[in-house]
């Protein structure tokens, strides 16, 4: 049996940080050594310092540990963030810059030309752009980005389709859970019987890294999917499970059993035992009336995507509807298959510890 890898989590008391501790609870290749947060919650056993918001225990090794400060002295070397933007923007590349793998959930540097932004079954070739960062040439630090929790299951739902017959135009509406917005996230009384038509940042997040997710590495950088992109965001008041309606103008002709033979045959990661990847990504479910957040966000342990409601499209040729688990597939768990798929490169070990920390005092401009 192969000896577990110590890894952190930047951000650990938060919703993503539960998640995080859920899911590697008994992960067969990483073990959580180490938990950081902010100094409300540094120097706390960890069972104090977070409100536990997850239907299953708190495990106990977990909930006696202390949160240590975010600071990448004494932290292992690869890390899982899930971190506020604007905090992330500054303390991830002072871990990179120490010589850290960290794999990242936040939208911070994920539009960086220099950061890989990657869901596994969709572009882990895009990945080399690790040896892009100057983090890495200095330190053995990198950092590599999962997408917004919309982007991901619109972008497993596109790229089978992308890849056999071509995409032109996409235009989605979402349906976005509570839980996307963190705890305590939206006020009950703005969201109970309620929709709000704004999410900040929202569409153009979606918009943008859609197209860089289904972008094509040229071998230096990744050139954007060329195609039209319009979203609208809303938050409805479903606790966990982002449901997107979706209309695709396709650049060759396809049929209805042509998409969804598309969809059914596309397991890019089949054979590379991965602890994480669902067997089947995409799940097209033929139901009049589904998916539905409630009955089908577990799909693949909650890393599946699923597809239903395939049918012309007046406007453009096609429309849909998909939904996958904010939080899981759009956050922690697509974290945790970028490092396992890292490790399977052999690119997840950013150096020994002696590895010496970069030399610049300002990392961000060091990824510049
Ligand atoms: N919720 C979701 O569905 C998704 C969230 N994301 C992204 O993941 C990231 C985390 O989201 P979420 O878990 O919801 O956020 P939360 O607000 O629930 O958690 C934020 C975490 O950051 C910590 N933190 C805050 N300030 C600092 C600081 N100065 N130094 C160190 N740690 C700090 C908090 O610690 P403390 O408890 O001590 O304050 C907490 O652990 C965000 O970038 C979010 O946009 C991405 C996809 C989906
Ligand atoms: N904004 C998303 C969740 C999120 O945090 O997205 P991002 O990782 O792009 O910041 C939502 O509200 O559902």
């Amino acid at each position: 049996m192969r000896q577990r890898r110590k890894v952190g989590i930047l951000g650990a008391t938060g919703m993503v940080g539960q998640r995080f501790i859920q899911l590697l609870e008994n992960h067969p290749w990483f073990e959580v050594t180490w938990l950081a947060a902010s100094d409300r919650s540094s120097g706390k056993p960890y069972g104090e310092a977070a409100k536990w918001k997850l239907d299953t225990p708190l495990p106990h090794n977990i909930a006696n540990m202390l949160v240590s400060p975010a600071i990448p002295q004494a932290a292992p070397k690869i890390i899982f963030a899930a971190l506020d933007a604007d905090i992330a923007r500054e303390m991830e590349p002072a871990f990179a810059a120490a010589g850290c793998a960290v794999i990242s959930n936040s939208s911070a540097f994920r539009m960086h030309p220099d950061v890989p932004l990657v869901i596994p079954e969709v572009n882990a070739d895009h990945l080399p752009l690790i040896e892009e960062q100057q983090w890495r040439k200095a330190s053995g630090g990198y950092i590599v980005t999962n997408p917004n929790c919309s982007a991901i299951g619109l972008v497993l739902a596109l790229k089978p389709i992308a890849e056999r017959f071509g995409i032109e135009a996409i235009f989605v509406s979402t349906m976005q859970a509570v839980s996307g917005a963190g705890y305590p996230g939206v006020a009950s009384l703005d969201i109970l019987g309620n929709v709000v038509p704004f999410i900040k940042n929202e569409e153009e997040k979606l918009q943008e890294e859609t197209l860089k997710l289904l972008g094509r590495w040229n071998g230096r950088a990744v050139d954007p999917l060329a195609a039209k992109l319009s979203a609208h965001c809303n938050r409805v008041p479903v606790e966990d499970g982002h449901m997107e309606c979706v209309s695709i103008k396709l650049s060759k002709k396809a049929s209805r059993e042509e998409l969804i033979e598309a969809w059914r045959d596309f397991s890019p990661l089949a054979g590379q035992a991965l602890p994480s990847a669902p067997a089947q990504p995409v799940e097209f479910v033929s139901a009049e009336d589904r998916p539905q957040p409630r009955l089908d966000r577990m799909r693949g342990n909650g890393m599946a995507s699923t597809v239903g409601r395939l049918r012309p499209c007046s406007l453009f040729d096609w429309k849909f509807t998909v939904l996958s688990h904010n939080t899981i597939r759009g956050a922690a768990g697509a974290a945790i298959l970028n490092a396992e798929i890292l490790e399977k490169l052999g690119k997840l070990d950013p150096g020994s510890d002696s590895v010496v920390a970069a030399k610049s005092n300002d990392p961000v401009a060091a990824l510049a």
